[in-house]
Formats: C-alpha cells, structure tokens, sequence
C-alpha cells in the first residue's frame, strides 16, 4: 500500500467518539480525513477542524461535520503531515503554505500526530526549505532582517510567477539552509522580526508521529 494512505489512516484508530478533530493539510492527511468521512458514515460522531480552505472544501465535500475555531478553546486531537521530522519529534511543517493555522490548531490540541512516509523522517532538520509567512507589506525588509540572523536564504515563493499567497493573505519566504541544529532558538529568532507572522518550525508539539516505511510497515515514534 501507498506509504502515505498506511500513515494516514492508522491515525484514524486514535480517533474516538465526541472528539474535536484538528483536520490537517496535505496528501497524507488526506487519507486521514478519508477515512473518518468513512468513519463518520459508519456512525463515529465527531467534528473537525480545518487548517486551510483546501481541507475545508474536502471535508464539507465528504459530508464531515465543522466546528468554526471561534467557539473552541481547545482541539482533542490535531492530526497533520510533515516535511521533516526529527528525532526529538521537531517538525517542518509548511510546504503546502497552510503553517499558520496548523500551527494555532496544533497549538490548542490535546494530542498533536504527525502522519508521514519514511522520506521525511531525518536525524537533522534542514533540508527541506524552511516555510516562513510574512505580511506582504514591506516583504522585502523582513527578509533582510531574517538574513540578518545567520546563513538562511531566504526566497519568496512564487506559484504562477506571481507571489503565492497563503489563506491569510500572506506572503511565504523558503528558507535554504544546510541544517538546523537548534530549531528551539531559530523558532523564537524568526518570531520576533515584526513582519514575520509564523515560522516552520514545530518543536515540543508533537506526541507521535506515525512514519510508514515501505513494505506496509508502520512504527509510532515519540520524542528521544
Ligand atoms: O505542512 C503542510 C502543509 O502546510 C503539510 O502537512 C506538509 O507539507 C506535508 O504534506 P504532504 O503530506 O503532502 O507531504
């Protein structure tokens, strides 16, 4: 089976009745929310929570009940996928544009699982270029201000030739770097440059993480 699809819906067993359900964004996640609309119809009474328009449009298509973020004050459980995941559990999350409000949800969950294949389990975070949203007034300078921070590169992100805008309007710079040792301070340098509205970088989020490797084997890793 599909590393992605095995990832994605052993974490439907975590799933229980009356739940608030973080929806996450991206092709694993998709079979997640697949497979509670499956769920759903068998008789599981929850209600999720979406993190972009994207899966917004997806669970309303597959007749998922909604819950609007400004009546909650807390999420059971968040589930997500990844673009790198380390050992300690610190993520990358972002490469879909859909970081911020993935982040405000997570933030508010109980229990937070990343779903993912293999190929995005690392022992040091940095390879995948590291998303950060930035409001698009004055990009230019906030960029140079995260220049300031150390050798990060960052580029805007275009889709169409034109700037890729995320579901709040925002901006995204891809940081290039070689690694990041210590996401825990990058995460706080990045957050306090005015412009910056969220960074990639998840870190003490994550409970566990359910990485599909090839050959349908799953293991459930948690923090070291
Ligand atoms: O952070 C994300 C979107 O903003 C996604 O969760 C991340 O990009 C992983 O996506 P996929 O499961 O498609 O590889």
């Amino acid at each position: 089976m599909d590393s992605k699809k095995l990832a994605g819906e052993k974490a439907v067993e975590f799933v229980e009745d009356d739940m608030i359900v973080g929806l996450g964004t991206g092709s694993t996640v998709y079979w997640t929310i697949l497979k509670l609309a499956e769920r759903i119809k068998e008789g599981l009474k929850i209600n999720g929570v979406p993190t972009s328009k994207d899966t917004e449009q997806l669970a309303i298509k597959l007749g998922i009940p909604l819950v609007d973020l400004s009546v909650l004050s807390k999420v059971d459980l968040a589930i997500d996928g990844a673009d790198e995941v380390n050992p300690n559990l610190a993520l990358i999350k972002g490469g879909g544009g859909a970081l911020l409000r993935e982040k405000m949800i997570a933030s508010i969950s109980e229990k937070f699982i990343i779903v993912a294949d293999g190929s995005k389990f690392v022992q040091s975070l940095g390879t995948f270029p590291l998303p950060i949203e930035v409001i698009p007034f004055g990009w230019e300078l906030t960029k140079k201000q995260i220049e300031k921070i150390g050798p990060i590169n960052p580029i805007l992100r275009l889709k169409n030739n034109t700037p890729f805008i995320t579901d709040n309007g925002n901006y995204i710079l891809d940081c290039y770097m070689k690694s990041i040792e210590k996401p825990e301070d990058l995460t706080v340098q990045l957050n306090m440059i005015p412009g910056v509205v969220e960074n990639g970088l998840f870190v003490n989020m994550c409970d566990f993480a359910i990485i599909a490797g090839n050959n349908d084997t799953i293991e459930i890793k948690y923090g070291c």
